[in-house]
């Protein structure tokens, strides 16, 4: 078995980043009832261990590390930002894993929009900036995401009127445009969750 663990990593980084791997070799397997068993056994055991060591939310691990693509989001599809101008602008590459897939070797159609609004997220939350939610976003489909393939996106400032942040963002094969969006993030007033 082939656990993809960086040695800088941390230990519990190393955890999610086996969690991304393991749900990719789960949604391409078809395992057996044996091995099914012994799944449902291990990840019951698992479940209930977890359950003993919950805390509130700004004691959490998952989901924030600074080290990690996509902060360590497991289910988040894959990116690695390579070119970071915020907030004006993002370039990176991305790739969506069987565990994605919706069929017929494309990826799922709402996990294109789950991308964007991580990439916004980082654009419109770049450090100095303040807190801000996605208010809408859309998505045209262009050309259908393959699973397994080599994608790049750009995302950006379109504009800024007061509070409002008006982005967009593509995501491409290639030269093939797959999906666009388009996205308003509004600046968080006082008391705002
Ligand atoms: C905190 C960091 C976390 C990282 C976030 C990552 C991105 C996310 O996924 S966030 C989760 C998904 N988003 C949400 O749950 C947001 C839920 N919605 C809200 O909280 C609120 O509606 C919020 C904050 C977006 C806007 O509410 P509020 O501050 O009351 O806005 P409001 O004063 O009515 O409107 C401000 C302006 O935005 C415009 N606007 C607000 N919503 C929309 C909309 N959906 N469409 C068009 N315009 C809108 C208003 O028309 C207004 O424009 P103008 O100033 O020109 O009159």
């Amino acid at each position: 078995m082939t656990v993809n663990v960086e040695a800088s990593l941390t230990q519990h980084d190393a955890v999610v980043t086996g969690l991304r791997d393991f749900l990719d070799a789960l949604a391409s397997a078809a395992p057996d009832e044996r091995s099914s068993q012994r799944l449902l056994h291990d990840l019951a055991q698992w479940t209930e261990d977890l359950r003993q060591d919950a805390v509130e939310e700004s004691h959490r691990h998952y989901g924030r590390s600074p080290t990690l693509a996509t902060a360590g989001q497991a289910t988040t599809p894959w990116y690695v930002v390579d070119e970071a101008a915020p907030p004006e602008r993002l370039a990176g590459r991305a790739s969506f894993s069987n565990f994605f897939l919706g069929g017929r070797g494309a990826a799922h159609g709402g996990t294109i929009p789950l991308l964007f609004d991580e990439l916004f997220g980082w654009l419109a939350n770049s450090e100095g900036m303040p807190p801000s939610r996605t208010a809408y976003l859309t998505t045209n489909y262009r050309s259908v995401v393959r699973v397994g393939r080599p994608m790049t996106f750009t995302a950006w400032t379109d504009r800024v009127e007061g509070r409002k942040r008006f982005l967009r963002a593509e995501l491409r094969d290639g030269d093939t445009v797959c999906a666009e969006s388009e996205a308003l993030f509004v600046t968080l007033r006082a008391g705002q969750p």
